[in-house]
């Protein structure tokens, strides 16, 4: 699941949005700068990372890109950004604003940080364009791309922001594009001179250790580019592999005359319920382009080349998480972060330390009792599978969107039998004392992030919240819930501060809500959009609101964990 590294936003800002936007416009401005110094003909050297021993003049390589260019749109010229206009604010009701602004909680906070007071928020907002609504980084609308300047995302079967903005009451639930499978070309797009496909065989640990490598070097960073995500081979080789998982689903793109891998998608299979119904999906991950390739519209390459092997099998929708914004998501969730090991977090520059607290007191503020209390609570065995199979499909039936686990993938998921080099998954159950009955589980998993160029840390150990449940979710007393899930989460704490995490991360997802102020988790400065491929539907409540804060009346649309 991807996504954007995510640390804890600082509490010191006058609106956290704001300055997220700022630092936005200002990478934008330091990326044209380098695009200006940099020139065309330096561009196209980084073009061939590793391409060792081929030589291409610079003449040549210009017409290269320009073939490619147009081999791989489609197109002999692409339209430059910001050539169409997208609809304007003024065309809208004033329903239609307060839907938005509903579906947008991010954009009521950023307005309201940037307005003068002289306006309202609805004069501000018939100002803006519809995708500026939709994204809340309206003030910067320069980094936010309307459909029309999405060259690729325009032509592809997804929901258009202008679609959501006309109302989304009117989205009915279904398939955008019939796919007929017979006509599905069974060949692979073409692709850039100099560089080939390639099936990633991840059964061979060199391979594996391949795209290991690739996602080392150049996966997802947080803005600043201060940590980027560090699958180890061995998490790599649970989230690639899950019950099903097709090797032409790895898909890879090597540099010829290297052989080096520069570039890899990857797509599961699984059951996705959306609301009613149930969909035969694919799972879209782990999307990585060389840092020395970027810009040169590999991705949309990519993109096309895994549909076009999901439609092969039959498959002709796909669920994929996105930190940025592309059109259109069905719903968006907040990254929130629970300090284990506060200092260790402060050195690296992950968290702030807070103006008018000291060190000391932070210290204190995220410290924990050394032991659990929940009465029961004990590491699961394989004899509990099936109780906490079923607990875990009552609990995603009451989620507007959910992952359908067979007993296989649940298994698979959370009570892998493999022993990794790495243990990747923990999960503990509640055994009732006198019934023997399973009445509660949770589950984490282990992504480290590497610190890019700090002296004293180079890897921050995070536990991920994965799935969890429990019976008070059904019971008719819902004021029952929020303590059961808040002792359950202080216990997952203190389980992952004794199995050495620096830090718990959760998104706003599934009753995340309800405990993450109480168990002093930190709003992180990303947030993860989910998108559905070929499948138009309402939005989904992520758990945030209007103010972009964690909220209990916004939550259960999300009840899908990507990784
Ligand atoms: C039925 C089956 C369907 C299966 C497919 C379902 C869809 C799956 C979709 C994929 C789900 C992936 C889930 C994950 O893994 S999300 C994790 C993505 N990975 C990273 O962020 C790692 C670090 N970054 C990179 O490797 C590159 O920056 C990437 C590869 C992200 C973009 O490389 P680059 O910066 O060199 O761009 P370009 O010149 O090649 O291409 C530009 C075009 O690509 C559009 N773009 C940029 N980033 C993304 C993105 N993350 N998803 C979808 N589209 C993206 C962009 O809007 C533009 O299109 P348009 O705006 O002009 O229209």
């Amino acid at each position: 699941m991807p996504q954007e590294a995510s640390k804890v936003a600082d509490p010191d800002s006058s609106a956290e949005v704001a300055a997220e936007a700022a630092a936005e416009a200002v990478a934008e401005s330091s990326r044209q700068q380098d695009e200006a110094e940099s020139g065309d003909e330096s561009a196209e050297e980084a073009t061939e990372p590793g391409a060792g021993g081929e030589h291409v003049t610079a003449k040549k390589k210009k017409s290269r890109k320009r073939k490619l260019k147009s081999t791989l749109t489609g197109k002999g010229k692409e339209p430059a950004v910001g050539d169409a206009e997208a609809p304007a604010g003024q065309h809208l009701s004033k329903d239609q604003l307060n839907m938005l602004l509903e579906a947008n909680p991010a954009l009521k906070n950023d307005l309201m940080a940037k307005g003068t007071g002289k306006e309202s928020i609805e004069q501000m907002l018939r100002k803006l364009n519809v995708s500026e609504m939709l994204t809340g980084l309206a003030p910067q609308g320069k980094n936010v791309k309307d459909m029309a300047s999405h060259e690729f995302w325009k032509t592809q079967p997804v929901l258009s922001f202008d679609e959501l903005a006309s109302g989304k009451d009117k989205i009915v639930d279904g398939p955008i594009k019939d796919i007929q499978i017979d006509k599905v070309d069974k060949n692979p797009s073409p692709m850039y001179p100099g560089f080939e496909w390639v099936t990633m065989d991840l059964e061979d640990e060199k391979q594996l250790e391949e795209v290991f490598d690739l996602l080392y070097n150049h996966y997802v960073e947080d803005k600043e580019a201060m940590f980027r995500f560090r699958y180890s081979p061995s998490f790599l080789n649970w989230a690639l592999k899950a019950p099903g998982w097709r090797k032409e689903w790895h898909v890879g793109v090597r540099a010829s005359a290297s052989g080096k891998l520069v570039a890899f998608i990857s797509a599961i299979p699984i059951q996705l319920r959306m609301r009613k119904n149930i969909l035969n999906c694919s799972e879209v991950n782990f999307l990585c382009v060389h840092k020395k390739l970027r810009s040169k519209r590999l991705t949309p390459v990519l993109i096309k080349e895994i549909t076009r092997r999901c439609y092969v099998e039959g498959v002709f929708q796909a669920v994929y998480t996105v930190g940025s914004l592309l059109p259109t998501p069905v719903s968006t969730c907040r990254y929130f972060h629970r300090a284990l090991e506060w200092e260790k977090l402060y050195d690296v520059g992950f968290s702030p330390l807070p103006h008018g607290s000291t060190k000391k007191r932070q210290i204190m503020r995220y410290s924990l009792p050394e032991k659990t209390s929940t009465l029961g609570l004990r590491p699961m065995e394989a004899k509990d599978v099936d109780s906490v199979l079923d607990l875990l499909k009552r609990y995603l039936d009451c989620m507007d969107m959910a992952q359908v686990f067979s007993k296989p993938e649940f298994e698979h998921w959370m009570f892998p039998t493999e022993k990794p080099k790495e243990q990747v998954v923990w999960i503990y159950v509640v055994e009732n004392p006198k019934s023997k009955k399973i009445t509660d589980f949770f589950s984490f998993y282990n992504l480290e992030s590497t610190v890019i160029g700090h002296k004293k840390h180079d890897v921050i150990k995070a536990a991920y919240l994965f799935y969890y449940a429990t019976e008070v979710a059904f019971e008719k007393d819902a004021s029952l819930l929020k303590p059961r899930l808040n002792a359950l989460i202080k216990d997952a704490l203190i389980l992952a501060k004794q199995a050495k995490f620096d830090v718990f991360n959760g998104l706003t997802l599934l009753d995340n809500p309800l405990f993450l102020e109480d168990q002093r988790f930190g709003a992180g400065d990303g947030s993860l959009h989910y998108y559905l491929y070929n499948y138009r539907a309402q939005p989904l409540a992520g758990g945030i609101n209007m103010s972009n804060q964690s909220s209990d009346k916004h939550m259960r649309g999300v009840g899908l964990v990507m990784l």
